[in-house]
């Protein structure tokens, strides 16, 4: 996710969302931003993030098109929820967390997101904590707030995605696969794990150089940097750090045969799908991929065994599978597939 303020822009059509609602209180600090973009499959769930804007209009741009990419992965992983997304304008310095001044803004975000009647239900999202959420629940709105980590389970996910993109594009299992993992969070090491444990050749990329080192002593792979992993020689970039490093550029360099990651907007633009796939790369879209961390959400709503969970996060390669196929029958790019595949499932 970029880190830095994002370009000021021109303020989005507001009927592009169900319902886009502006929430202030100056007594404690709070200029929010809530979009419910669709709820055709159940209520709008989506983190929520904190961070400064430029704008009114960047804030709810962001709000936006984040809802719009949580409707999309809700509804191609056959869960019961909408897209939503609320930002929170860090105008000044963020109250410490558990700070009594952060916990009156959370409680009082907490009204404003009861009053939506659950239409939105939040969780954690960049800059907010399982803290925040129990503030905003403690308020009367209900909140996703399991204290799980839910990297891991991402990170499962995104392993059967990167599978299933390696069986259609090189026909084969992750045995003597080499993969560029770039980020070592919590979903870029354990991939790297996942996929060093099935015999492919791992090379770690991070912004920090100890971590990376760590991870790949650790899984007996290598370290590359950061700047050259999205056109490293390898046959698998597993984006895992920040947001469009796809780019033209990257595209036209890249050696990768396929690109399957947990970060969000791993794209530069839309186009970049279509240079990807004149190029002969597979992409599997990241909104497929890295659902693992909302389907674990969902599993700890409805009471699933672990046994369950896994077998619906597996079920994940699946979806790439059959949306892969269908955009090399259709001469599509996946991402098109993708996206007529939950243009389907919103319809029914
Ligand atoms: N955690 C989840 O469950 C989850 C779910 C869906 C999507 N995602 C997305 O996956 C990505 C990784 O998430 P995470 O939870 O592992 O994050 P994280 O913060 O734990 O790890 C990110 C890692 O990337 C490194 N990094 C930052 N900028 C970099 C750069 N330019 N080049 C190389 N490394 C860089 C950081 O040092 C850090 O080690 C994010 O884009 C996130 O939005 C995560």
């Amino acid at each position: 996710m970029a880190m830095t303020a994002a370009a000021d822009v021109p303020m989005p059509d507001l009927f592009a969302a169900e319902q886009v609602i502006t929430c202030r209180d100056d007594r404690v600090g709070l200029r929010a931003v809530i979009a419910i973009d669709d709820t055709t499959l159940g209520p709008g769930f989506g983190g929520v993030r904190w961070r400064h804007y430029p704008s009114t209009a960047a804030a709810v741009a962001e709000a936006q098109r984040l809802a719009r990419a949580m409707t999309l992965k809700h509804a191609l992983a056959e869960l019961p929820y909408g897209g939503a997304k609320s930002v929170l304008l860090a105008d000044r310095p963020l109250p410490d967390e558990g700070s009594p001044a952060r916990t009156a803004l959370m409680s009082r975000y907490g009204d404003f997101i009861a009053r939506t009647g659950g239409a939105y239900v939040p969780g954690v999202d960049m800059g907010t904590t399982m803290t925040d959420m129990q503030a905003i629940r403690d308020a009367g709105a209900r909140a996703f707030c399991d204290d799980v980590d839910p990297g891991p389970y991402t990170a499962t996910g995104v392993y059967a995605a990167m599978r299933a993109g390696v069986r259609h594009a090189l026909g084969r299992d992750m045995d003597g696969v080499r993969v560029v993992v770039q980020g070592a969070g919590h979903v870029g090491a354990n991939l790297a794990r996942y996929a060093a444990r099935d015999g492919a050749r791992v090379v770690v990329a991070d912004v920090d150089a100890d971590r990376a080192r760590s991870v790949a002593e650790e899984v007996g792979g290598s370290v590359t940097d950061p700047l050259s992993a999205p056109t490293a020689e390898c046959d698998v970039f597993a984006p895992c750090a920040v947001a469009r490093v796809v780019t033209a550029d990257v595209v036209a360099g890249m050696r990768a045969k396929v690109v399957a990651g947990a970060a969000n907007d791993t794209l530069d633009s839309p186009f970049v799908a279509e240079l990807l796939r004149r190029a002969g790369i597979t992409y599997v879209p990241d909104f497929i991929a890295n659902a693992g961390g909302v389907i674990q959400v969902h599993a700890g709503q409805v009471g699933w065994s672990e046994e369950e969970l896994a077998a619906r996060l597996e079920r994940i390669g699946d979806r790439v599978t059959a949306v892969l196929e269908d955009a090399s029958a259709a001469g599509v790019t996946p991402v098109e597939a993708a996206l007529q595949v939950a243009e389907r499932t919103l319809r029914r």
